[in-house]
C-alpha cells in the first residue's frame, strides 16, 4: 500500500449485474467511490439501491461486471481469487449485522479467528492481541466467556475487535448496529469510530440509522444503483 496516500481503496465506474435472465437487474450503474484513512463513511439510500451490493464489491467478496477497484497501488478487480483472498485477510476486517461469530467459542478464540487465518503471529502473539482487543472493546474481564454466553452488544464488540484483529486498513461494516437498542447502537459505533480514527483506518459503513449517519465523517447517498 501506498505510504504517501490516504486513499485506502478506490473504485472507478463499478457495474453489477445480478440475477439472470428475464430477473437479471443492472444492480450498480456505475459507481466511483473512495475511503480515506483515519475517516468514517456511511453508505445511506433506500431499501434496495444497491448498498450491500457495493460493499460486497469493496470487501472483494465478488467480481465487477465492468468497472475498476483498487486498494492503495494494487488493482483487485479481474484478479486471480487467490490474490483477492489474500488482499481481503491482509487489508479488510467486517463486522456485518449479524455478527457471524462462532457462538460455540469464547471471545478470545474468536478475536484470534483471523489471526489464526493469516497466520504470520505465534499463539502467544495472537492470545496477548486478542486480549488487547478485547480490552479496547471494554470486554477484558470477559475473553473466555462463550459467545453464547454474552449479550447482543458484548457479541457486536467482539466483532469489532475481530474486525480489528489483523490491523486492515479498511472495515467495512454493514448495518453494524442494526439489531442493537439505541444506548448500544451508540457504544459499538463509538468504539469503531474512535479505534479506527486512532489507529488510521478508514470505515465505511451501510446504515438506515439516521443517527449513526450524523456521526460520520462523510455521507454518501445511494439511489438507483449510483451515488446522487
Ligand atoms: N442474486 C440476486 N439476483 C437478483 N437481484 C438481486 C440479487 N441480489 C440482490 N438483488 C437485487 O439487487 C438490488 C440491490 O440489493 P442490495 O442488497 O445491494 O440493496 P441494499 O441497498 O443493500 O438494500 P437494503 O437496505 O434493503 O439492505 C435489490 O433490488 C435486490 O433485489
Amino acid at each position: 500500500m501506498s505510504a504517501s496516500s490516504s486513499i485506502v481503496i478506490r473504485c472507478e465506474n463499478l457495474h453489477r449485474y445480478l440475477g439472470q435472465d428475464e430477473g437479471r437487474v443492472h444492480v450498480l450503474r456505475g459507481v466511483s467511490f473512495e475511503a480515506e484513512r483515519g475517516k468514517v463513511c456511511a453508505i445511506v439510500g433506500p431499501s434496495g439501491c444497491g448498498k450491500s451490493t457495493l460493499l460486497y464489491q469493496l470487501g472483494l467478496l465478488d467480481q465487477p461486471d465492468d468497472g475498476s477497484i483498487w486498494i492503495g497501488d494494487e488493482r483487485m478487480s479481474n484478479t486471480s481469487d487467490d490474490l483477492r483472498t489474500a488482499a481481503r485477510s491482509r487489508h479488510i476486517g467486517f463486522v456485518f449485522q449479524f455478527h457471524f461469530l462462532m457462538l460455540e467459542f469464547t471471545a478470545l478464540e474468536n478475536v484470534m479467528m483471523p489471526m489464526r487465518k493469516l497466520g504470520r503471529l505465534s499463539i502467544p502473539e495472537m492470545e496477548a492481541r486478542a486480549r488487547m482487543l478485547l480490552e479496547s472493546v471494554g470486554l477484558g474481564q470477559k475473553t473466555q466467556r462463550l459467545g453464547t454466553h454474552l449479550s447482543g452488544g458484548e457479541q457486536q464488540r467482539v466483532a469489532v475487535a475481530r474486525a480489528l484483529a489483523n490491523q486492515p486498513s479498511l472495515i467495512l461494516a454493514d448495518e453494524p448496529t442494526g439489531n442493537l437498542d439505541a444506548a448500544n447502537s451508540a457504544l459499538v459505533f463509538d468504539l469503531l469510530a474512535r479505534l479506527a480514527r486512532e489507529n488510521g483506518q478508514a470505515v465505511v459503513l451501510v446504515t438506515h440509522n439516521p443517527e449513526i449517519a450524523q456521526r460520520c465523517d462523510v455521507v454518501r447517498a445511494m439511489k438507483d444503483g449510483v451515488f446522487v
